[in-house]
């Protein structure tokens, strides 16, 4: 079997197994849309891939999604190369995401963390100081969650041990959450 296809039966057998997600994905959603409708924001963080998906989405809600319609406010937290490099620099690379979250974050906000394996240091520091801040913590997780499982208020785990069918995945529950979104504040029609 070529590697394409046997990427595409992995794939397919992950997905076939994301129904059970519904719920605590219309759930994360309705969370990230209380904190834009009270004039708050959704952070995104992630590394690697996760990083490219984090800004993604980001971008999805201060651009546009399905049609044109008011900006919304994401923000990417691994897209500042500036506090990136300082930050990893003279502090840690494991401080690289919570000493922004404690610069820009604000009670009723929501951050959503992407790692696959859970256990990404910088995403859990984040994860940590958010919940200090009443900051709701929104985890897109593989494998068995990790340690950031259980800093997850609302904990979308992929049931997957393979890191790239789990990005796979946490693209169209990135994706289902901004049209969520638009739709809950009345952007689009359901
Ligand atoms: O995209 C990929 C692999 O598909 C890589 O860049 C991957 O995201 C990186 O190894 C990340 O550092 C993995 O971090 P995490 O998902 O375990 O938090
Ligand atoms: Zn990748």
């Amino acid at each position: 079997m070529s590697l394409f296809l046997a990427n595409l039966a992995e794939h397919r057998e992950v997905f076939a197994r994301l129904d059970a997600l519904s719920t605590i994905v219309a759930e994360a959603s309705g969370a990230a849309t209380a904190s834009l409708r009270a004039g708050n924001k959704v952070m995104f963080c992630g590394n690697g891939g996760s990083a490219a998906d984090s800004q993604h989405l980001a971008a999805e809600l201060t651009g546009r999604f399905i049609k044109d319609r008011p900006p919304l406010a994401g923000l990417a937290l691994n897209t500042d190369s500036s506090a990136l490099t300082c930050i990893g620099n003279d502090y840690s690379f494991a401080d690289v995401f919570v000493r922004q979250v404690r610069g820009l974050g604000r009670t009723g906000d929501c951050l959503v963390g992407i790692s696959t394996s859970g256990n990404s240091a910088n995403v859990l520091r984040a994860f940590e100081a958010a919940r200090e801040m009443g900051i709701t913590t929104i985890g897109f997780l593989g494998r068995d969650g990790g340690q950031i499982k259980a800093l997850s208020d609302y904990a979308i785990i992929v049931p997957s041990d393979v890191t790239a069918r789990i990005q796979e995945a946490h693209i169209l529950i990135g994706h289902t959450l901004c049209g969520l979104v638009e739709q809950q504040l009345g952007l689009v029609e359901a």
